[in-house]
């Protein structure tokens, strides 16, 4: 049987060959996307070129001393692939995103891409989102009065996440709010009702976006999933 950090190293390592020879790809945040930029940076040794675009200031650090090319999303008109973790993962590979703070540039970067490929281990997989806590990403300004709407909308607690003690504040310069919804049966109409709350930025929910979930378990399968 293999721990959750090594089912995360082996989904890393397998999700590297997805990574073709002079492609230009989004790499997401996060301890599964730790292990595939570290198989990546081995590949690379070996002749391995590509281009990326990182989804985190952690990404962006750890790619470059990986010896990853990172590209500009703005000089680039579409990314072959994005390959990025997820908090939750659903049977229509509808997912909950931004247990890491880092889910405004994953979906700028997710959205730009032609494929978007989830790496997780077993415990991302739910029958239906809600049980991880919704990162919802909001400008300082104002954050309680969003949260009250947020409430509005059922969810029943609201968290200004912290980190070391003290408000986290995102690459973006903004606050994160965890909503525990405990269930979200209609993800995308959710989706939209906090877009519509003055203040929100974004959502960790991505809607429609993967177009694979590569998903290893502690028996050692790694099995590929696609939308239902
Ligand atoms: O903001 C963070 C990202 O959305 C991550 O992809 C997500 O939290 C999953 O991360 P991990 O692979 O560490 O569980």
């Amino acid at each position: 049987m293999f721990n959750s950090e090594e089912i995360k190293k082996r989904v890393g390592a397998y999700a590297a060959d997805y990574v073709q020879p002079g492609m230009t790809i989004g790499i997401g945040t996060g301890s599964t996307v730790y292990w595939l930029l570290q198989e990546l940076g081995n590949r690379i040794q070996q002749g391995l070129q590509f281009r990326a675009v990182p989804t985190s200031r952690q990404t962006q650090t750890l790619a470059t001393e990986l010896g990853i090319t990172i590209a500009d999303i703005n000089n680039i008109e579409e990314l072959a692939l994005t390959i990025d973790g997820a908090d939750e993962i659903d049977g229509s590979l509808q997912l909950i995103k931004g247990g890491g703070g880092a889910l405004l540039q994953e979906k700028i970067v997710a959205a730009a891409s032609k494929q978007l490929i989830i790496i997780a281990d077993e415990t991302k997989m739910v029958s239906q989102l809600g049980q991880f806590p919704l990162p919802v990403e909001v400008i300082p300004f104002g954050w309680k009065q969003v949260s009250k709407k947020i409430q509005q909308l059922g969810c029943r607690e609201v968290v200004l996440r912290q980190k070391n003690g003290e408000t986290f504040i995102s690459d973006h310069g903004h606050y994160i709010l965890d909503c525990h919804f405990s269930a979200i049966p209609h993800a995308s109409t959710v989706n939209q009702q906090l877009h519509d709350i003055p203040g929100v930025v974004e959502t960790g929910l991505f809607i429609n976006m993967a177009d694979m979930a590569i998903c290893g378990y502690a028996d050692g399968r790694i099995i590929t999933s696609l939308p239902a």
